[in-house]
């Protein structure tokens, strides 16, 4: 296999076929729906809330609902449906979590989407969480992670999940390389693109993007979609407060494994830091898009499948020598 991350390749374009970079279309299929981009918050309690899940739903974008509020989750559901917005929601995989799809069930309140999120997807425990949904709530998309091999992608795929999320450690705020000394962190695009070989449902990637254009790098190596916590963190309308300090303005980013997060030091994965703010996430969104149809411009095409089919380079390191 070959071993590459996202700093390491560029896309080499092709001959332009649009006279506008506003023609390119950027939209992408998931679950049923069409989002305006292949790009979806981290489902992390510093990146989304209630009312940007709202606001994300009500404008085209996909959001999942991070899991850290667990009894505020029915209350969420409710709220989106009677908004007529799509809901979509995280669970863990412990007992409590399948009676919560048993309570779900029982009331006929279906979230449209229901993510597993857990830091080692490649589980039994996933697996029987994927078949208890698929059986209490048919009719919900079932996303499952995290996981970094094509074993994995399709024992859960197998098991029912609708799409499967890739990426193990190589997220901002990750600690698992070093705390573990396993998974993707460095070579997470070349896992990307092992695992979305073998995938034959949509494939999500998580963690390491650090550039609007590392996206694009996604949709070329088989993502349908790309979750990012760091770079969607530290808006205006980012959970939490901003920070001043010697001048510069900040907003706190903490894993999801964290101490922050789990209230306690046991089986801390992850950090908290604080990300620059960076103004209205709408703007940043919208940046994310115009980059996108740039993407597809230089891929030749009119739409995202243009990118997954552009030859590439990998050039060690190469994109930040001489920045
Ligand atoms: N994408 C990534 O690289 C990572 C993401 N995270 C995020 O952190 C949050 C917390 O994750 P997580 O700790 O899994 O959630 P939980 O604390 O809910 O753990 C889920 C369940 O899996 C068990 N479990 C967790 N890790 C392992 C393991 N390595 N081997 C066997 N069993 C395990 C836990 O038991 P017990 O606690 O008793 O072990 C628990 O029963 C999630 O949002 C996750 O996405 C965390 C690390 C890496
Ligand atoms: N190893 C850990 N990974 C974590 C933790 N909290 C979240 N995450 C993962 O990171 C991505 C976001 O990555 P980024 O590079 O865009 O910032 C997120 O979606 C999770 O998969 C954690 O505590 N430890």
């Amino acid at each position: 296999m070959e071993i590459f991350d996202y700093e390491d390749i560029q896309l080499i374009p092709n001959k332009c076929v649009i006279n506008s970079r506003s023609e390119a279309d950027t939209t992408v299929d998931l679950g049923g729906r069409s989002f305006k981009i292949p790009v979806v918050p981290a489902n992390m309690a510093t990146v989304i809330n209630d009312d940007l899940a709202k606001w994300l739903a009500g404008n085209g974008y996909f959001y999942i609902m991070h899991r850290f509020e667990p009894e505020q989750r029915r209350h969420f559901i409710e709220t989106m449906h009677a908004n007529q917005l799509f809901a979509s929601i995280s669970v863990g995989v412990k007992p409590s979590e399948h009676d919560f799809i048993d309570a779900l069930a029982d009331d006929n309140l279906v979230p449209e989407y229901i993510t597993i999120d857990i830091a080692h997807g490649h589980a039994d425990s996933v697996i029987e969480m994927i078949k208890h949904i698929k059986v209490a709530l048919p009719d919900s998309f079932v996303i499952a992670g995290n996981v970094a091999t094509p074993a994995a992608v399709r024992d859960l795929e197998n098991a029912g999940a609708d799409a499967t999320k890739v990426g193990v450690g190589p997220g901002k705020a990750c600690i698992t390389k070093v705390k573990t000394g396993f998974g993707t962190g460095g070579w997470q695009l070349a896992a990307v693109r092992w695992c979305a070989k073998a995938a034959r449902k949509p494939i999500i990637a998580d963690g390491g993007v650090r550039t609007n254009g590392d996206i694009a790098k996604s949709i070329r190596f088989g993502a349908t979609m790309v979750m990012i916590g760091s770079m969607l963190a530290g808006h205006q309308e980012s959970p939490g407060n901003i920070l001043k300090i010697d001048g510069k303005t900040y907003k706190q980013y903490y894993g999801s494994a964290s101490e922050t997060q789990k209230g306690e030091h046991k089986n801390v994965e992850g950090k908290q830091m604080l990300v620059p703010y960076r103004g209205h996430l709408a703007d940043t969104l919208n940046e994310m898009q115009e980059d996108l149809q740039s993407s597809i411009s230089y891929a030749g095409g009119r739409d995202l499948k243009a990118i997954t089919k552009c030859d590439y380079v990998v050039v060690k390191n190469s994109i930040y020598n001489g920045d």
